[in-house]
């Protein structure tokens, strides 16, 4: 079953400037999201990503086209969209500094018109399960930007929206915080919700998404599996070993598609192997070399974004 249906979206900006064209956010977007997975949106900045989520979300209109969130237009029936929808937004965005963590809570379970007792309840349970219980009558101003980070995903998550838009929700978080956001969204996921998740973080996309899609200056690049997205732009798939004997070095240089090999320090090496099924003569050379310690990871998503947005991708701003 779809969740998510997007067709012919677009979405412009008035630049204010007399005379001036349009800034196009998105430009005419087709994307489909299967219920119950976790689907990545990479792009540089500007892409569109935060505008897509908007509409999504029943915050912004679309120019034109079209978005169906489990079969409901935010459009058309925002009123009907609203509790299919959590939407969790990076950084500082929307939570009220003065007030408490479960006062922010119980604040967003009003607007969607969740019953006082229910509310109280469900704001204990998502405090406890984000690790703010001992912090949850603390005023939000004297929070770290990851303990904001965890409250907005409560926050998102208190009307148990089958749909949860996460925007760059790591942007900020130290590195234990961030793995738990990633079991986080692993359980969504066991949970049967749908996730899109925008992000610049390729490892995080790579760890998470069953599905992920480029997007660039409003437009779709490619949408697949991280993995078929490496193989498709002929990504690099990673063989890294441990004691190799230095003999075998040129011989691993000399195979087909082997790409660099790199020192890892610690005894470790790494082999950048170009194209699809490639590393099953590396792996050969090296046990028949008599080495047991082998890891493979598949083409990564970082040289595959690299390779498609380029520089682009370090472009700030507006254009
Ligand atoms: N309210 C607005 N008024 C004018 N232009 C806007 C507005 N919101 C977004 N834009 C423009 O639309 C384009 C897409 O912006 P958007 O925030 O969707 O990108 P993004 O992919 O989320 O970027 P980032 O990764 O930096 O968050 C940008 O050119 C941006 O300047």
């Amino acid at each position: 079953m779809t969740a998510v249906q997007v067709r012919a979206l677009r979405r412009t900006f008035s630049t204010g400037k007399a005379g001036a064209a349009e800034r196009v956010a998105l430009d005419g977007i087709d994307l489909d999201i299967e219920a119950g997975t976790v689907h990545g949106l990479l792009g540089p900045n500007g892409a569109g990503k935060t505008t897509l989520c908007k509409v999504l979300s029943t915050v912004l209109l679309p120019t034109s086209g079209q978005a169906l969130v489990l079969g409901r237009d935010p459009a058309a029936d925002p009123r009907g969209v609203r509790p299919l929808v959590g939407i969790v937004l990076g950084g500082d965005r929307g939570l009220y500094g003065r007030l408490t963590a479960r006062q922010n809570i119980r604040y967003w379970a009003a607007l969607y018109g969740i019953r006082r007792a229910e509310a109280a309840v469900r704001t204990a349970e998502l405090l406890d399960r984000f690790g703010l219980a001992d912090h949850a009558d603390e005023p939000v101003e004297r929070f770290s930007r990851g303990m904001k980070q965890r409250l907005h995903l409560a926050r998102g998550l208190i009307h148990r929206p089958p749909v949860v838009l996460l925007d760059e929700p790591t942007t900020g978080m130290d590195p234990v915080s961030a793995r738990a956001f990633r079991d986080v969204v692993a359980d969504l996921r066991t949970e049967g919700h749908t996730v899109l998740l925008t992000t610049h973080d390729m490892a995080e996309a790579e760890a998470l998404c069953d599905r992920v899609t480029l997007i660039d200056r409003g437009t779709v690049l490619a949408t697949a599996h991280p993995r078929e997205l490496g193989e498709w732009f002929g990504g690099y798939e990673r063989v890294e070993a441990r004691d190799v004997p230095e003999a075998v070095r040129p011989e691993l240089l000399a195979l087909d598609g082997v790409a660099a090999l790199e020192d890892l320090g610690d005894g470790r090496i790494r082999i950048q192997v170009r194209g699809a099924d490639r590393s099953a003569a590396v792996l050969s050379v090296l046990l028949d070399a008599g080495v047991r310690e082998l890891s493979t990871s598949p083409p990564g998503l970082e040289e595959v974004y690299l390779q498609v947005i380029g520089d682009r991708g370090f472009r700030v701003g507006a254009r």
